[in-house]
């Protein structure tokens, strides 16, 4: 659905020359949920926005379904643009205009009639489960209603394409996995290829198929999200994964005994179905107390975290914490 070849994009300012983007390539396949993940000053923001041209790249060709958008005049990128829908951090809904007008406007744009437009609008009220803010004005909304409408008005003219540019980076964490999960419905019902850019991994974890990393405007690293959580393979990847704590970590008042050790565990894919807590009582003379754990399903695999205390002899748990590494767990003394 989207290819990018050989993209590079530097800004002239005064005469300094900034890199965003050096030499991009990639492909995102029709139905799939593509997260772009980056630290701030990456290069995420410029790369979603020269895949609809609202910023032109200095080098390097795009194409949509097939056709390169890169080379094409400014009517038929117009056209190409309703394909491609967009929602951002801040929504940028207008603020004159009520919820109504807000998905409306794209409509009359498009020159469509009253009874259509009216027709669609309610339609897309209904899918995003706001009937009842038809007549509210964005200052009467939260961040997730927002959010919602932007959503609605960027799905009226049935984009074949949904950019998310940090579209929940300004929401709590409730209304993010909210907004996730529509995403998701949409993707499903529709059929729709989003892709998005955060800075949290926990979005990555939550609704994409494949990521990319982009660090220095160059992407370090590409895989399913599967992959990327089992085997990551630079430093930037394994630091935004081990960010993904346990919620409730923060909460827990860890009572140390006197001798014992506080173990956090990372279990990837297969290895959080594993009995790794009852086999290491039995081969090691410790005591293991849990202090808390939870599992993260991911869109194909899980990853578990679990807080241990283990006490004994200090030699039996370092030999304890040698056998869990030699089983492949990932783990922090803390
Ligand atoms: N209009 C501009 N003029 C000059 N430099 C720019 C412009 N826009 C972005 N840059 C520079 O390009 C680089 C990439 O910026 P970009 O906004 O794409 O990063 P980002 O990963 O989206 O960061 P953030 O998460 O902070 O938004 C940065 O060094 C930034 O300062």
């Amino acid at each position: 659905m989207i290819k990018v070849e050989n993209l590079s994009k530097i800004y002239k300012n005064n005469n300094e020359e900034i890199y965003a983007l050096k030499d991009i390539n990639l492909q995102i396949k029709k139905g799939e949920i593509f997260g772009i993940i980056g630290l701030s000053g990456a290069g995420k923001s410029t790369l979603i926005r020269c895949l609809n041209r609202l910023e032109e790249p200095s080098n390097g060709k795009i194409f949509i379904d097939g056709s390169e958008i890169t080379n094409i005049d400014n009517t038929s990128l117009r056209e190409t643009r309703k394909e491609i829908g967009m929602i951002f951090q801040h929504f940028n809904l207008l603020s004159s205009k009520n919820v109504y007008k807000n998905i409306a406007f794209p409509l009359e744009l498009k020159g469509l009639s009253k009874e259509e437009i009216d027709k669609r609008v309610n339609t897309l009220l209904k899918y995003v489960e706001l009937e009842d803010k038809k007549l509210a004005y964005p200052s009467q909304l939260s961040g997730g209603q927002k959010q919602r409408v932007a959503i609605a008005r960027s799905l009226a003219n049935n984009p074949k394409i949904l950019l998310s540019d940090e579209g929940t980076s300004a929401l709590d964490p409730k209304t993010t996995k909210s907004i996730l999960d529509l995403l998701d419905k949409i993707r499903k019902e529709f059929g729709l290829t989003i892709v998005l850019i955060t800075h949290q991994m926990e979005v990555i974890k939550d609704i994409c198929d494949r990521v990319a990393i982009i660090e220095d405007g160059r992407i370090i690293e590409l895989s399913t999200v599967e992959e990327i959580f089992t085997n990551p393979k630079t430093k930037t990847a394994t630091e935004f994964i081990s960010n993904l704590k346990l919620n409730t970590e923060e909460e827990i008042d860890y009572e140390r005994k006197p001798g014992s050790k506080i173990l956090r565990l990372s279990f990837l894919g297969e290895n959080s179905k594993k009995p790794i807590v009852s086999k290491m009582v039995k081969y090691f003379d410790i005591d293991v107390n849990i202090l808390s754990g939870n599992i993260n399903e991911l869109m194909s695999t899980s990853i578990g975290n679990l807080i241990l205390e283990i006490s004994g002899k200090s030699e039996e748990i370092e030999k304890a914490i040698d056998w869990l590494k030699d089983e492949d767990i990932k783990l922090e003394v803390i």
